[in-house]
């Protein structure tokens, strides 16, 4: 993937919307800021793109991401490009982090093909009520109310939905009946860039996005190409975590490293991005989640990592507030 400049083939008003390109094996993505624009004009905006760029060489399928601001609570996207790295783990205790220190935050599962938040908030019960055919947030004894996709649909329906389905269940659980106090959503997105993640960018564009990776190189390069495309779309990498690193045996307190250690680290330097911290692959994590008794909300070892994360994500918050 690699940064592209198509100004000399786009309309000089079109170009001066463009935020941001880049030309990934024939697939040009545009990203176009389209505040002011109402919906036809956006149409309109994204065919004379489709056709300025068809006619290149190099390009074989173009994608244009509109992005406007929007009112309401700071977004902010914590995504990985794998699966099973733990990026849902992170979100709640983030979450419930940030709700100790007195941030207003709501969480949403957009991983609407594994959602695993109400696993680990302890809700797979519960339905959310529905007022103007909008789900409220279901409230939790830790402090943030949270919706999931899992809440939503019959538990253990696989979700192998694409495009317009995917696109229009994310923007349910963020138009949802989130309260005039909520200062924060933290999003759990899926792994990957996908449609969920276009729909994120482009309808309710984040403030920031957190990446988590283990620490090993496949994982690594995924995350390095999901923040691409959240750069690409102007949407700022607040930094990346290391899940995973490092491994306490319960049995001789040996620590050993699984999955290598110290690799996520090395990469924020390298990308030039900030690096939040690190959380060790602790069998007390996976025990708590399971349990719905997610470890930040308690004050035992483990839940220093998250706090210390927390910590950095709330300055983060303050000095854009
Ligand atoms: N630091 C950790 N120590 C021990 N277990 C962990 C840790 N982080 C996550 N896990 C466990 O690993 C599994 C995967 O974590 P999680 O569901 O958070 O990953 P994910 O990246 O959100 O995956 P997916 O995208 O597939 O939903 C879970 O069982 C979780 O409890």
């Amino acid at each position: 993937m690699s940064r592209a400049d198509f100004s000399a083939d786009l309309p000089p008003e079109i170009a001066a919307r463009v935020t941001g390109s880049v030309l990934n094996e024939g697939r040009a993505t545009v990203v176009l800021d389209v505040a002011g624009v109402g919906e036809d004009a956006r149409g309109a905006l994204e065919r004379a793109v489709i056709k300025a760029l068809s006619g290149r060489a190099d390009v074989s399928d173009v994608r244009v991401v509109m992005t406007a601001e929007r009112k309401g609570p700071m977004i902010i996207a914590v995504g990985s490009g794998k699966g099973g790295v733990g990026k849902s783990t992170l979100t709640a205790n983030l979450a419930i982090a940030l709700a100790k220190k007195g941030v207003k935050v709501g969480l949403v599962d957009a991983d609407i093909y594994g959602p695993s938040q109400p696993v680990i908030f302890g809700s797979q019960s519960v339905r959310p009520d529905a007022r103007d055919n909008k789900p409220v947030p279901i409230e939790s004894k830790y402090g943030v109310p949270h919706l999931s996709m899992g809440h939503l649909v019959t538990p253990g329906k696989a979700l192998a939905w694409r495009g317009p389905m995917a696109s229009g269940a994310i923007t349910q659980l963020l138009e949802a009946h989130w309260s005039s106090e909520t200062e924060v959503l933290l999003v759990d997105l899926p792994p990957g860039t996908g449609d969920v993640q276009l729909t994120m960018i482009q309808k309710f564009k984040p403030a920031g996005a957190v990446l988590v990776s283990t620490p090993q190189d496949l994982a690594l390069i995924d995350a390095a190409r999901a923040g691409q495309l959240f750069d690409t779309a102007g949407v700022p990498v607040i930094g990346l975590v290391e899940n995973m690193s490092g491994y306490a045996c319960p049995h001789c307190g040996e620590v050993s490293d699984p999955f290598g250690a110290g690799g996520v680290e090395a990469a924020a330097g390298r990308l030039e991005l900030p690096f939040l911290g690190r959380i060790p692959l602790d069998m007390a994590i996976r025990q708590g989640s399971d349990a719905g008794d997610p470890p930040a909300a308690g004050d035992g070892p483990m839940a220093e990592p998250f706090n210390a994360i927390a910590t950095r994500l709330g300055e983060w918050i303050s000095a854009r507030s």
